[in-house]
């Protein structure tokens, strides 16, 4: 059913639309990364910052969502300000019948407007997308010397993660990555998949991890003893340090990686909603590093204080979650 059909429920409305919104939030990011001015200010420290991009892609989404379902709870992770100054135009979703089949199952079809919460990270790996700038306006080419990758690479980072939650839990998820395919000059930027947790998941081809492997993924740019404890103790073949939170995830569902380990504080609400919702939807799990749910309400604090642990469809989540360590655990208390 489309989703702009009368009688679709209002959940795969809302999943149809932060597609298109998404997407558009893409080329907001893409636009001013190529003007490259990005208006760069620290938040909270020197490693926390926010560019033109995260403002205003976020201005973008949330002003939609705030139009077509105002009723709901929106929270973005660059706060009130950085909704206020809108330039009057609101993107128009409805437009965009590009996604079809979306399945909501029978206990989400009657989800109201006024239960749902939903959480916005309008360019998650933001540390990622500047230092590409960097890179950029630096006249590097390929391997960057400081970053030992490619810093065109680390624009693969970059995600638009729109997570809603109904009655505390993510129940659909959008995850936009702008600058797929970069690899491929000319071709066309971006995907986006989506999912509703018990329904149907779409957008991009799933694909299982390697057997006879553990490939972990991780931070690339917040390890710690305890951090690095964790993964040791799952005996990886591999690690994979990247940075985003939406972007690790999208290493589960693409057959990359089997688990996600992030043993510390460092994630909020809006970087894992719509990640788990999406994972969940193709059959993987996240919880916390104790194995608890993690909370969706607009109460909710909006750290993630006890840490992050994902793992891909047909991985056995508990086995991970039984070789953590004790004392990680106990580092990691809410
Ligand atoms: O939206 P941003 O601020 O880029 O989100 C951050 C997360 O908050 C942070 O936890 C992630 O850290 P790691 O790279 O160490 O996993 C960062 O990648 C972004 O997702
Ligand atoms: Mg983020
Ligand atoms: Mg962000
Ligand atoms: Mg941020």
């Amino acid at each position: 059913m489309s989703v702009a059909a009368k009688g679709a429920p209002l959940l795969s409305r809302v999943v149809g639309y932060s597609v298109a919104i998404a997407n558009n939030a893409g080329n907001i990011i893409r636009d001013i990364m190529k003007k490259g001015e990005l208006g760069i200010v620290e938040k909270e420290s020197a490693q926390d910052l926010q560019t033109e991009a995260d403002r205003a892609a976020q201005r973008s989404i949330i002003t939609a969502l705030q139009k077509y379902f105002p009723k709901s709870t929106i929270i973005g992770e660059e706060g009130e300000e950085e909704v206020k100054d809108l330039s009057g135009q609101v993107f128009d979703p409805t437009a965009d019948s590009s996604v079809s089949g979306i399945t909501c199952p029978s206990h989400l079809t009657s989800v109201a407007e006024e239960e749902l919460v939903i959480w916005v990270d309008p360019l998650d790996g933001t540390a990622e997308y500047t230092q590409a700038h960097e890179c950029r306006i630096s006249g590097h080419l390929g391997v960057c010397k400081t970053l030992g990758v490619s810093c065109e690479s680390l624009l693969d980072h970059v995600t638009v993660l729109i997570g809603i939650a109904s009655g505390g839990k993510a129940v659909g998820g959008v995850i936009h990555q702008p600058y797929y395919n970069y690899q491929n000059p000319g071709s066309k930027l971006g995907r986006t998949i989506w999912g509703i947790v018990g329904g149907s998941v779409g957008g991009m081809p799933l694909t299982a991890p390697p057997d006879g492997k553990l490939i972990v993924t991780t931070t690339r740019s917040h390890s710690s003893s305890t951090v690095n404890d964790a993964i040791a103790a799952l005996s990886p073949t591999e690690v994979l340090r990247v940075g985003g939170a939406g972007h690790k995830v999208m290493m589960l569902l693409e057959g990359k990686a089997h688990v996600y380990v992030f043993a510390s504080p460092g994630c909020k609400k809006w970087d894992t909603c719509a990640p788990q919702a999406v994972l969940e939807a193709a059959g993987g799990v996240l919880s916390d590093i104790q194995g608890k749910v993690i909370p969706y309400h607009a109460s909710a604090p909006h750290r993630n204080s006890t840490g992050v642990l994902a793992s891909a469809a047909g991985q056995d989540h508990q086995a991970f979650l039984t070789k953590i360590p004790q004392h990680v655990k106990d580092n990691l208390k809410a």
